[in-house]
């Protein structure tokens, strides 16, 4: 038999697939790293621990696999996006990575707006100037740590770095170049004009390769502390949105995702680069050749049930606290919550924001805190269905994906607030699989990406809208709505209050 490995290096964990000629899923490992938040709106990771954690997961993996080495023919990865990697001259890491959920930027986006010219920006990158982004960090870096940008000879993106330490090649992808808001998003090459305006050496951005292109082999000093074969092909990989389209079949016009990780997003296939939506979702190259998506994207959605967990119920498992979210009822005995924990971007590109719980009562107990928590979540990633409704889209069904897919209550939670029919897969790691298929196709063993999905992806559940629930959660999905103008104006007053 022979094997590809699948490694999404995402923002709580790095989680490998090892995935068989046939679609089996053969082994899973993970292995978790922390945020690093030394102040509010910061949010960074240091790139040598996802590099440790991904070594010692692959070290763990060949440990456990019986087969020969050599016969994990490829190797492809998924990463989460946006994060900004600076390099020197010997690609040596010059300080932690700015993730995507990281807020400071707010001052650079609108440096970029001013220099750019916002609808110039649109036209290009397809995208507006949002914090998360990754040419905002690189002004913040070269305005307050100049001395650390003058050594920068180079930036990537988390996977990227990552793949650069298996192989010692370091490129980019188009499908996360498109997030950096460098890249000609239609012409697929780095916008020479934005590198420019902004006084961006063309130098410092790395060579582009496509998701299922094989970038290198892997680097023999990493086989003898892995166990991996010196042979294993390393194919370029994608964002971890992109994979996760790829990972739940989402390779044609009508096909929608939802992942909940530790962002949310809501995504939907695009063949075509020149779709106007003016901004409100974000546009992006696929992983597949070719083609690209549109997401919605909620900024702290398993976030927001990590952090409560974290808070009020450290050493539980996730599964042991969303246990009672069953038997409260819909709208959490008046109970409702805005996922703001870290700001939002869908479809408030707001950095200041922040959560709520509204209507606690003292009959609450955590049980309908932990529901709240999942039914805010859940109607954030609703106003992302909003959008795509209102331009157009039928979205009838939606392939749910990611950590937050682990739980049936959720499921079906979603299935009612989207009012659509919910697919589950065998495999709630979409964002894994679709690097393991990037990884199968560039092997050369499908003719398509399509191919491999059809004879990868089997369908575990699926969950139907309840017409009774649908009805109560679009009466609550209006409340939701209002309390973000509700609670803007205090959130802004309450910021100097803030770490
Ligand atoms: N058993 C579970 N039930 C409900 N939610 C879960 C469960 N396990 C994980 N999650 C949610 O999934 C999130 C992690 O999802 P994951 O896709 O692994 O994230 P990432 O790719 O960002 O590292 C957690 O923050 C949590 O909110
Ligand atoms: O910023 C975005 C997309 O624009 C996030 O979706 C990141 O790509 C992180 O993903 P997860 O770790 O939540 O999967």
């Amino acid at each position: 038999m022979t094997y590809v490995i699948g490694a999404d290096l995402g923002t709580s964990a790095v989680k490998l697939l090892l995935v068989d000629q046939n679609g089996e899923i053969a082994q899973e490992v993970s292995r978790s790293y922390p945020l690093i938040q030394p102040q509010t709106g910061y949010s960074e990771q240091d790139p040598e621990v996802w590099v440790e954690q991904t070594i010692a997961a692959l070290r763990e993996m060949l440990d456990q696999f019986e087969g020969d080495p050599g016969e994990i023919e490829g190797i492809s990865f998924s990463g989460q996006m946006h994060g900004l990697v600076l390099l020197d001259e010997q690609y040596n890491v010059l300080r932690h990575a700015i993730l995507w959920n990281d807020t400071r930027t707010t001052r650079q986006c609108q440096e970029i707006h001013d220099t750019v010219g916002k609808e110039r920006l649109l036209r290009i990158t397809k995208n507006p100037a949002l914090e998360g982004f990754t040419l905002p960090k690189i002004l913040w870096v070269k305005e307050h740590e100049p001395d650390i940008f003058a050594k920068a000879t180079k930036f990537v993106l988390p996977k990227d770095y990552v793949r650069y330490r298996l192989t010692g090649k370091l490129h980019m992808e188009y499908s996360d170049a498109a997030g950096t808001l460098l890249l000609d998003v239609g012409r697929n090459e780095w916008s020479h004009e934005i590198c420019s305006l902004l006084d961006i050496d063309d130098d410092f951005c790395p060579p582009l390769v496509t998701s299922h292109d094989q970038v290198g082999t892997v680097d023999a000093r990493v086989a003898d502390e892995t166990g991996l074969s010196e042979a294993t092909r390393v194919f370029a990989g994608g964002a971890d949105n992109a994979c996760g389209a790829i990972g739940s079949g989402i390779l044609e016009e009508g096909k929608t995702l939802c992942s909940i990780g530790t962002s949310g997003v809501v995504l939907s296939y695009e063949g075509l680069s020149d779709k106007d939506f003016h901004g409100k979702v974000h546009y992006f190259n696929h992983g597949a050749p070719e083609a690209y998506y549109t997401m919605g994207v909620t900024l702290a959605a398993g976030y927001s049930l990590s952090w409560f967990k974290d808070v009020f119920a450290k050493n539980e498992s996730f599964d042991d606290l969303a246990a009672e979210v069953g038997s409260v009822p819909i709208g959490s005995n008046g109970l409702l919550f805005t996922p703001y924990v870290a700001g939002e971007r869908t479809p408030h590109a707001d950095a200041s924001i922040r959560a709520s719980f509204i209507g606690m009562d003292s009959s609450h107990a955590r049980r309908n805190f932990v529901r709240a928590v999942m039914e805010g979540i859940t109607f954030s990633l609703n106003e992302s269905i909003d959008i795509f409704r209102k331009s157009g889209k039928t979205i009838d069904t939606v392939v749910s994906t990611g950590g937050g897919a682990k739980n049936d209550d959720w499921l079906q939670m979603q299935a009612d607030i989207f009012d659509a029919k919910i697919v589950k897969l065998s495999s709630e790691q979409g964002a894994g699989m679709g690097a393991a298929m990037l990884a199968a196709y560039g092997c050369g063993w499908f003719d398509s990406l399509q191919d491999c999905a059809n004879a990868y992806l089997k369908e575990d559940k699926s969950f139907i809208p309840n017409r009774d629930s649908v009805d109560k959660y679009k009466k609550l999905f209006g409340l939701y709505q209002d309390v973000y103008g509700q609670t803007k104006e205090l959130n802004e007053r309450l910021a100097v209050y803030r770490n």
